[in-house]
This record gives C-alpha cells, structure tokens and sequence, in this order.
C-alpha cells in the first residue's frame, strides 16, 4: 500500500446506515499515459464479503485505496457509507477498519497497551448500536491473542503479528473493512480462526468486508460475492457458483448404483440429483456433483482478458450474473 495522497478539502456528514455500502460507477485511474482502471462498476451492501481477485498489475490495489479515500481518482462515481472518499473526514475514517500488510511499528509496545491506545480514537464515535472500541480482552479473544496479550510486538511470531494487524483493523468495530491478503502466514489452524471471525463479523456485526487475495481457496471459502478485475473492468462479479456455472453451464453428477459406478453431465444438477433419488432411493451410494471449480472461472476470465477477448467475457457476465 502506499502513502496517503488524497484529500483537499474534508468534511463529516452524519452517518445514516446506507443501503449500499460501496458504489462505484465508471472508475477511471489514469497513470501517465496509462489507463489502468477504464470503467469499473460495483456495489456492495451490509453484511457483505466482497473478494476482489485479478493479476498482478490489474488495479486492485489502485481500486481500494481510492475507495479508503487514500487515492485520488481520474473520473466517475465513488459512494463509499453515504460519502465520496475523496472529501470524507474523521467521522467517516473512524467506520472504516484497514487490515494492511503487516504493522511494523510501536515494536516496544505490548499488544494488549497498543490495542487499547489504539480504541482510544474511536471511542468519540460510539453509537448505541454500535459501541466504539471493541473492550480490548473480548478483541483479544477473539483474534486469539489472549495468552499474548502481555508480549511485546516484537516478539510476535509472523502469525501472531498478523492476528494483531486483524485486531488493528477492527478495533473501531467499522461498518466497512478492507482486508489486504489477509491469511498471508497463517497456519491452517489461524487460517480457519481467521475465516470464522470473518462470518462473523459480517452476519453478527453487519460489517461489510472487501477483500484482496491472490489465494482462490480462501475467496471461494469467504466470499459471498467474487469479482474479477482484468483489463480495467470488472470481468466477473457473482458467487462462486454462478460463475462457475457461466464459466461451464454443465456439471458432472457421479454416484454408484448396484456396485456399478455412473456418471452425467447436465446443466440440471439439482433435478436430476432429485429424479435420481426419486428412482432408486437410498440404492444410489458415493454421490457427488462436481462443478467447475473457481480457479477454473479465473484462469478462462484472464486468458479472455490476454488474448484480447475481454470486452466479450465482461458481457458475458454482465448478461448472466447480475
Ligand atoms: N503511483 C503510481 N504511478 C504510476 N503507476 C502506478 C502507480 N500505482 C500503480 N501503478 C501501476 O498501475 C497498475 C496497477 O497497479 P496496482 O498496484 O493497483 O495493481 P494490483 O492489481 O494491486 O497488483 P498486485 O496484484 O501486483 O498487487 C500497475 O501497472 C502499476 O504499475
């Protein structure tokens, strides 16, 4: 991530629950010469886990730092919790959590000091329904750092520091939250912790999450919606499933009957699954339906993108996700 560089003029506006969280409508960046994002439409809504995926170099890093208000856009519309990001003060910063690559300050201080000096911010911007900051030993358990919460950062493992960077990012309990390739160093173990306080946090808190990962596991496993930004447009915005079915309409149904092994393509997987049980019951053993998978959507939606057929798999999509 880079250093902040937006922002002229700031105001503060009264924050009223938006129906649509993030709205963007034709975002254009321009670096130079060079159009990196050429017209990239979006939205997310309350309770949402957004996951933006898209080769090295596509503009998602360009994407979020104008949506966190740190970088100005070249051109369109940007909504993000009722204000443009470009202009939008304290009171807007103070609902938004940043989970970056990793904290590498305040190396002397100790989690649990940092935390709670770090909640003393937010603590101005306190709602009933919304109460700012999170109590430091519940944040602590439920990153679970509880038996570290005495340990200088230093002495963090990378892990362990990492954990911190969540608890950093929420601390203010944000109605928004920006994760940067969250579960890099995780062992499965965090990683599953991680993905759990994720659902989490978007069904009991409501807390919209967009995210960036390079790793399709944990987007197919988190995301509520994928979107894929190749070629300065959103290529793909669906779930998981709806792009696996644009990408090959047909799945593959396979089960045993009589000891005999079969197997079906169809577009229809849930009614033959159905008339197949309505035939022979509990006789059909070792089901399984087999879609493709998300790597398979990404790699077809950015070999589109390098041989020139972008413009066709962006209407494609649009035609039959939205
Ligand atoms: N400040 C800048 N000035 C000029 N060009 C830039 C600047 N920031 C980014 N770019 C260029 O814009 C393009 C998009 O960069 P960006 O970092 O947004 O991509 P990304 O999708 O996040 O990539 P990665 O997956 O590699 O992190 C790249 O070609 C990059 O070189």
């Amino acid at each position: 991530m880079t250093t902040p560089e937006a922002s002229a003029a700031t105001h503060d506006v009264e924050q009223q629950p938006a129906e649509t969280v993030i709205e963007v409508r034709d975002l254009r960046m321009r670096y130079g010469s060079t159009d990196v994002l050429k017209g990239v439409d979006f939205s997310a809504h309350p309770g949402e886990v957004l996951c933006l995926l898209g080769p090295n170099g596509a503009g998602k890093t360009t994407t979020v730092e104008i949506l966190e208000g740190f970088r100005l856009r070249s051109g369109g519309e940007v909504t993000v919790l009722g204000t443009d990001p470009a202009t939008a003060g304290e009171a807007w910063r103070a609902q938004v959590g940043l989970v970056l690559q990793s904290w590498r300050d305040h190396a002397k201080w100790k989690v649990r000091e940092l935390l709670a000096y770090l909640g003393v911010f937010y603590a101005p911007h306190s709602t009933p329904d919304r109460p700012r900051p999170y109590d430091t030993g519940e944040l602590l358990e439920r990153v679970g750092l509880t038996e570290h919460a005495n340990k200088r950062i230093s002495a963090l493992s990378g892990g362990q520091r990492r954990r911190l960077d969540v608890a950093i990012g929420i601390v203010g309990r944000p109605r928004l939250l920006f994760l940067d390739e969250p579960t890099a160093g995780f062992d499965p173990e965090a990683r599953r912790d991680f993905h759990e306080l994720v659902h989490n946090l978007a069904a009991a808190e409501d807390t919209t999450i967009l995210l960036t990962t390079h790793d399709l596991d944990e987007a197919e496993k988190l995301a509520d919606r994928i979107l894929i930004l190749a070629g300065g447009r959103i290529v793909a915005d669906g779930s998981a499933e709806q792009l696996a079915a644009e990408v090959a309409r047909e799945s593959e149904v396979h089960w045993r009957h009589n000891g005999e092994r079969h197997s079906h393509a169809t577009v229809e997987s849930t009614e033959f699954v159905r008339q197949l049980f309505e035939r022979h019951g509990s006789e059909i053993t070792d089901l399984e339906v087999r879609r493709a998978s998300l790597e398979d959507v990404y790699l077809t939606m950015v070999h589109r993108h390098e041989t020139g057929q972008v413009d066709a798999a962006a209407d494609e999509f649009t035609r039959g996700v939205r």
